[in-house]
């Protein structure tokens, strides 16, 4: 069976823009994660979902993170991609700050860096080198392209395209292997509660990384970023061969996941976990400073996070065969009121802004413990920070 027909339209790929250059990968001997990586052009053969769901349970369990490849876009197209976001991060601050994101409404959207959201941020700070340009989806609650700056005006269809082509060849067919690793009877349960003409807070970004000096990343203690997990449903990387985005090991450390050809680098995320009965691990990751040969190299990564629609109740999916075996009926979290995604969504972005950026020193709370002990309820929901 094919995929469903696509409920919003995917518009004519445009006239192609100039490529963005690759980097050499990294010759360091670093520790990689062994990672499974989904041939999603398998989906619609017969028997194929269902093989992918079987490749994909022992790492939606264990794991959270993943490759997808054959996803329909071409190198050239992706790497496009990289070519706006580097042309958009290359405009002049005062032009960047124009379309600064409404942190009063703990909002993403539109650009952030350091001069927006902490203006007087330490240079060690995680988040000093950090910048981004996040695109809400392409519906009528958001904006239209006026809202934004040239780049992306100029290349405003193109961004459509890739990000509809994304949200079918990828995510829809991976909410479906989802909805079969539970062996749910309507496969379609995470698609419908994601669907792409209802707001949800889901978001395009162009990250970027500027490299830091040695004794600054020494400072910040070898890292870009610490360790987190996300807040959505799923996170979609494509990256550059820049080594640095890490994954903590079931043993407690951290293994380097590497950038590879063709592929995009997924992790599930808070939301998607929840909606599981923290069956599937929102996986925690961080970002470190890169290997020696590459650590003079800005980082450019285009990302989608994404998460259901806003109108979608946080509780666990019913009737699932397996979380039945597995027990996971029987340990749920009580919740006294209930609350939807659109709510939990805000209540952690303010979370966030408030008290993760909120660093004293890099490596520490705000009180000065330590980043590992950063724990705390967020709309009655247990969230953690980690080193
Ligand atoms: O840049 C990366 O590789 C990962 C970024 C990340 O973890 C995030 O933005 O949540
Ligand atoms: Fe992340």
């Amino acid at each position: 069976m094919a995929i469903e027909t696509l409920a919003y339209e995917v518009p004519l790929k445009k006239k192609s823009y100039s490529p963005y250059s690759s980097t050499p990968e990294t010759t360091a001997e670093l520790e990689w994660a062994e990672l499974v990586n989904l041939d999603v052009s398998q989906f619609d053969q017969p028997g194929g979902k269902e093989a992918l769901a079987k490749q994909l349970k022992y790492a939606l369990h264990n794991v959270g993170f993943f490759y997808v490849s054959n996803f329909g876009l071409s190198q050239e197209e992706v790497d496009e991609q990289f070519a706006i976001g580097k042309e958009i991060f290359e405009l002049p601050l005062e032009e960047k700050v124009k379309y600064g994101a409404d942190t009063k409404e703990f909002s993403y959207n539109g650009y952030t860096g350091p001069a927006v959201y902490e203006p007087d941020v330490k240079e060690y700070d995680p988040k000093h080198n950090i910048q981004s340009y996040n695109i809400p989806k392409f519906i009528k609650d958001f904006p239209g392209k006026e809202a934004h700056p040239g780049p992306v005006q100029r290349n405003w269809e193109k961004i459509e395209y890739f990000a509809k082509t994304v949200q079918h060849n990828v995510i829809e067919r991976l909410l479906i292997i989802f909805a079969i690793v539970l062996e749910l009877e309507d496969e379609r349960y995470f698609v419908n509660r994601h669907q792409y003409e209802i707001r949800g807070e889901d978001h395009l970004r162009y990250m970027l990384y500027t490299a830091r000096d040695e004794e600054i990343n020494k400072k910040a203690q070898e890292l870009y970023s610490t360790g987190h997990t996300d807040l959505g449903s799923i996170t979609l990387l494509f990256r550059q061969p820049v080594a640095g985005l890490q994954v903590l090991n079931s043993d407690g450390s951290y293994r380097w996941v590497k950038p590879v050809k063709g592929t995009i680098t997924v992790n599930i995320a808070d939301t998607l976990s929840l909606l599981s009965g923290r069956y599937f691990k929102s996986s925690i990751h961080r970002v470190s400073v890169p290997p020696a040969d590459q650590q003079h190299l800005d980082r450019l990564g285009v990302l989608f996070f994404i998460r259901p629609n806003n109108n979608v109740p946080v509780e666990v999916v019913k009737n699932s065969p397996l979380l039945q075996r597995e027990g996971v009926y029987d340990s749920l979290e009580e919740r006294s009121e209930p609350l939807d995604v659109g709510t939990w969504v805000k209540e952690r972005q303010k979370h966030i802004f408030k008290n993760v950026y909120d660093i004293t020193d890099a490596g520490q709370g705000k009180e000065g413990q330590e980043r590992n002990e950063l724990e705390a309820e967020v709309a009655g929901i247990k969230v953690k920070y980690w080193n």
